[in-house]
């Protein structure tokens, strides 16, 4: 049974007795734990609140926006703009970098985030969620670009995501292990449920988009065709397959039970890395996992080693327990990065 404290005290807890956080990005995490809660708000509301369907506008990877999208993203950055923890922010709904007004007081901090991961999702009423990356600003030249963003994921001070599913569920490493803290409605806390988070090292369930079988790399086909031969196959044992499509949910399950996720390169167009973006969706959830005692890799290295060269970069994503990362990771060895 996990102590019942908040995430205030839990946060508390790593700044003054583990000496894990500064207090800045204490409160930063608290703010944006707080825009989760309000955007949890609108999402429970659905068609009573006027939040689904279409927005009318598409982002700049030329993805149609939901309203869902635009009020997510809205949220956050109110409530971070005048925190005073941040230098800027960067969203997936947003062009370019977003610099804290001069009428605000700035921070050192620099803050991502995907602000509605499972669009496709919201309208069907499955599990959507939020994620999110901090950075710290590297040196001490005045202003930021988005240079100051382009830092590898193992830079990461703290990233979690928020799941709005049958409950809302906020997960969050500070480079000290997993916790999640589920939200109680009556009151309105994030109250810690689980900590110390442990992926199972071996599964026997994967996640991915199986309609692009046709066009994924050899190592990828191979890895799956040997689950899906099961016990009279290479790999001696039956596999299930879960797919959500918010990577939000699909990361939830792994972290919860275990299993590994792909969304992998494919050939249709084979000079995008992948489909996710590595520094809002990747690099969290990477961060997440490797804490939990999972992996997570591009199919040839790291993701949390991979330096971007932009800020909305894509990346080819394996993630989860490690023994089955490691096997498909290994499928690649002959295959050029
Ligand atoms: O519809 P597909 O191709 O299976 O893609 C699902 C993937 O796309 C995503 O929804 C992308 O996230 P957004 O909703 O933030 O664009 C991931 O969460 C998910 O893993
Ligand atoms: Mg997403
Ligand atoms: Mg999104």
């Amino acid at each position: 049974m996990p102590r019942r404290i908040s995430l205030t005290q839990y946060l508390v807890e790593q700044q003054r007795e583990h000496g894990h956080i500064p207090g800045q990005l204490r409160l930063l995490i608290e703010v944006v734990a707080r825009a989760c809660k309000r955007i949890a708000i609108s999402v429970n509301k659905g068609a009573l609140g006027d939040v689904l369907g279409t927005a009318g506008s598409e982002n700049v990877q030329g993805e149609v926006q939901k309203k869902l999208d635009v009020i997510a993203n809205e949220v956050l950055v109110e409530a971070n703009e005048w925190g005073g923890h941040l230098a800027a922010m960067a969203s997936e709904e947003m062009d370019s970098i977003h610099v804290v007004p001069n009428r605000y007081p700035q921070g050192e901090y620099l803050l991502l985030f995907d602000p509605l991961d499972g669009s496709s999702n919201i309208d069907v009423n499955v599990s959507i969620g939020t994620i999110f990356s901090v950075l710290r600003k590297q040196g001490h030249t005045r202003g930021v670009s988005e240079e100051d963003f382009l830092q590898p994921g193992k830079h990461q001070a703290a990233a979690g995501y928020c799941v709005y599913g049958p409950q809302t569920t906020l997960v969050l490493t500070v480079g000290s292990g997993v916790a999640m803290f589920t939200l109680d409605r009556e009151t309105g806390s994030w109250l810690l449920t689980e900590e110390g988070v442990q992926i199972p090292e071996d599964t026997k369930e994967f996640a991915i988009n199986m309609s692009n079988m046709r066009h994924w790399a050899p190592p990828v086909k191979r890895y799956i065709d040997e689950c899906l031969q099961g016990k009279e196959g290479p790999r001696g044992k039956d596999f299930n397959m879960r797919w959500v499509a918010s990577m939000v949910a699909d990361v939830h399950r792994i972290l919860t039970r275990g299993g590994v996720f792909m969304y992998p390169w494919d050939q249709r167009e084979p000079d995008k890395p992948g489909k996710l973006r590595l520094m809002y969706e990747a690099n969290p959830m990477a961060f997440l996992v490797e804490q939990a005692g999972g992996r997570a890799t591009n199919g040839h290295e790291r993701i949390l080693d991979i330096v971007p060269k932009k800020l909305h970069e894509r990346v080819s994503v394996m993630l989860g327990s490690r023994h089955e990362v490691e096997r498909v990771t290994g499928y690649h060895a002959d295959t050029p990065a």
